[in-house]
């Protein structure tokens, strides 16, 4: 589902996150392994209002080891607990409950201490289209929904669900919007398959998609199109990788909106491996500049 998000849009969605916050824990974040920063909402800290929080950075299994590692180390700098996981096969699915308990530690231990009876911890997850939600959401309920009643200080009954006997999920999770208003997100965005194609220019895309790739990871460009060395000239670029794909059109002249839709297309379903397309804290400054 991609989402036009108008001011109206944004501030339903954060009302509706704002609604719930009071009958949660925990948030749990949930943002694409692949473009951690890009993939978070840019207000999430004002919207979550200092609630407890775990950044789950999904599709670990689509990004890059090392770099997801590193982003680990960034977000834990800034005292915020994050984990790799892939909701689509269920990897690290337990930790995420051993991980809120982590964080709700002193919490739980202060209930304790003033005889409040032990509970479940009350989670809410939260990440822009297609990060996963429903994906983990799913994932965690296998066949455990429970509906209960009216909540107090809610007109609407909230639906639970329970993850084992320590984690209860509230069934929707909570839309919010990514940055869009920078080109570069928006981009990263379209290469990961977040925001619709025909919101930016596909060219723009694969040429992004291209520059990326000889920067960072030149060996694996060089590979897929068996190039043997990467030329400066964009054009250049296009048509080796057309000659040797074979986008050609009937007069055997490359097809350069075939190329880019074969990029673009290598580039999601992760034919140069996977690919992490931001370094963690490189995007420090912009953001400091908001
Ligand atoms: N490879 C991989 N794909 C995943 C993972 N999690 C989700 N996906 C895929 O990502 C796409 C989006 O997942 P959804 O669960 O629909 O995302 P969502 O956040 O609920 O999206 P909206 O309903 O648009 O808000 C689907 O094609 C999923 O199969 C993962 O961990 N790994």
């Amino acid at each position: 589902m991609t989402i036009q998000w108008f001011p109206g849009h944004m501030a339903k969605a954060r009302r509706q996150v704002t609604e719930k916050l009071k009958l949660v824990d925990i948030i749990f974040e949930l943002v694409d392994a692949r473009i951690p920063q890009s993939s978070r909402n840019p207000m999430i800290d004002e919207i979550i209002q200092h609630k407890p929080r775990l950044v789950l950075l999904n599709k670990a299994d689509m990004a890059d080891k090392e770099k997801t590692k590193a982003w680990i180390a960034y977000f834990q700098k800034q005292g915020i607990k994050a984990i790799a996981i892939n909701s689509q096969a269920g990897v690290g699915m337990k930790e995420i409950t051993a991980l809120a308990k982590e964080v709700l530690a002193e919490k739980f231990d202060r209930m304790k201490a003033k005889g409040v009876r032990p509970r479940a911890i009350r989670a809410m997850i939260v990440g822009i289209p297609n990060a996963g939600k429903s994906t983990l959401i799913n994932r965690l309920a296998k066949k455990n929904i429970a509906k209960t009643g009216n909540t107090p200080g809610v007109t609407k009954a909230q639906q639970w669900i329970k993850v084992g006997k320590e984690l209860e999920l509230l069934d929707t999770p909570g839309i919010l919007w990514p940055k869009f208003e920078d080109q570069n997100v928006g981009l990263k965005l379209a290469l990961t398959g977040a925001i619709k194609d025909t919101i930016l220019n596909l060219q723009d895309i694969a040429i992004y998609g291209l520059r990326f790739l000889e920067k960072e990871y030149p060996a694996r460009l060089k590979e897929r199109y068996q190039l043997k060395e990467i030329p400066e000239d964009i054009v250049e670029l296009f048509d080796q990788i057309g000659q040797v794909r074979g986008c050609l059109t009937g007069g055997g002249i490359v097809d350069y909106d075939k190329v880019t839709e074969l990029v673009i297309r290598d580039i999601r379903s992760e034919k140069l491996g996977p690919l992490t397309l931001e370094n963690a804290g490189e995007l420090e400054t912009a953001n400091n500049n908001e």
